[in-house]
């Protein structure tokens, strides 16, 4: 039988974008009769299948009030729990987490009322510096890439310090809350995972001054797209810190990856989708790996998600826990960086699977 060398066909794609010209996603995608995307926006030539595994009965689930309970039994379980999810996926979904529906339906509606003011009621767009507490911009880092993300983003400072647009002014008041409410979310979280890691409940938190940890607020603007097989809202990569807690409105867009292939996330109604970050695998010297994950589009509704990333605090040099390299006998798998270099090194380059992870990992482990 005579073989046939692939066909590759390229798709129908526009010109690309100019730097100079280079606006916001919503802007873009709201020009009249846009049938096709600019060939900057292409991550694939062809058209990818951008469906992948349902996997709505593996996904973990983990409750969170057993963290807490008075029972001892259920308090263990839920470690447990933890320790497989950490473990085997990286992420997990959280129920019983004490965060009003109202408090989320609300901070999805007054993040969809940002990314709709005026844009000179918005902060500037695209700001240089990627350290800057409060940032509006396109794509995750549009001065590096070659490709863009169909993506815009508000990321936002709020802990140890408060920053907040001025605009919508609902914003501030929800903010504060959900702001207050994660912590003590992430408060249990944390003492949970430390105890998964058979360390002191407190560990974590004091090895890293979780008292004055940085907590990112990001919210993600994903119109629709109308190729959205060649474009991608986020490409695969890792969070930095210990882990982000994740909402999004009703369209669903979040795929994970897990034993090496890609899972779609269909986020229990009111849950809270949670996934390992950079310093969780460092800390936890490679035992709780960051997941990698990416954001799909699609050519009918705007999707918006709101990330809350929760990290060491910034001055923190994290390296693998020194307590738990010799509880296991074993050596050090990643080289101590302090997190504002972390943080700054990561966002300053093109977003790529765990290539900043790469970099403080030591590769002969
Ligand atoms: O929108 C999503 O589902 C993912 C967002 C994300 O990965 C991020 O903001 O880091
Ligand atoms: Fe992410």
């Amino acid at each position: 039988m005579a073989s046939t060398a692939p066909v590759l066909s390229q798709s129908l794609v526009l010109a690309p974008i100019q730097p100079s010209q280079l606006t916001s996603i919503k802007k873009l995608a709201e020009t009249p009769d846009l049938n096709f995307i600019p060939s900057n926006y292409a991550y694939y030539n062809d058209p990818h299948e951008i469906s992948a595994s349902e996997s709505q009965d593996s996904i973990p689930t983990i409750d969170i009030s057993l963290l807490t309970s008075a029972n001892p039994d259920h308090k263990s379980k839920a470690i447990q729990d933890l320790n497989k999810a950490c473990q085997e996926w990286g992420f997990f979904m959280v129920i019983n987490h004490g965060i009003p529906e109202s408090l989320m339906r609300a901070m999805l509606d007054v993040s969809n009322e940002f990314f709709n003011l005026p844009e000179e009621e918005k902060p500037k767009f695209e700001p240089k510096d990627v350290l800057e507490p409060v940032r509006y911009g396109t794509s995750f880092n549009s001065a590096k890439e070659k490709v863009f993300c169909w993506r815009d983003f508000l990321k936002v400072f709020v802990h140890p310090e408060f920053h907040c647009p001025h605009k919508p002014t609902a914003l501030r008041e929800l903010l504060l809350e959900y702001c207050e409410k994660t912590r003590n979310l992430v408060r249990k979280l944390v003492r949970g995972i430390s105890e998964s890691l058979g360390l002191e409940e407190y560990e974590l938190v004091k090895t890293l001054n979780l008292d004055s940890s940085l907590q990112i607020l990001i919210a993600n603007y994903y119109p629709p797209c109308p190729q959205p097989q060649l474009a991608l809202g986020m490409p695969p990569h890792s969070d930095h810190g210990l882990f982000t807690l994740l909402i999004e409105n009703q369209v669903g867009g979040l795929q994970i990856q897990h034993k090496g292939e890609w899972f779609n996330v269909n986020a229990l109604p009111n849950s809270i989708l949670v996934n390992t970050g950079d310093h969780l695998e460092i800390f936890s010297n490679g035992k709780y790996k960051s997941v990698l994950h990416k954001a799909i589009v699609n050519n009918k509704n705007t999707r918006i998600s709101i990330a809350m990333t929760n990290g060491p605090s910034l001055n923190t040099i994290v390296s693998p826990s020194s307590k738990l390299v010799e509880n296991e006998g074993c050596e050090p798998a990643y080289i101590p960086m302090k997190y504002k270099d972390y943080l700054f090194s990561q966002q300053n380059n093109p977003l790529n699977g765990k290539s900043m992870l790469n970099r403080v990992k030591i590769q002969n482990n």
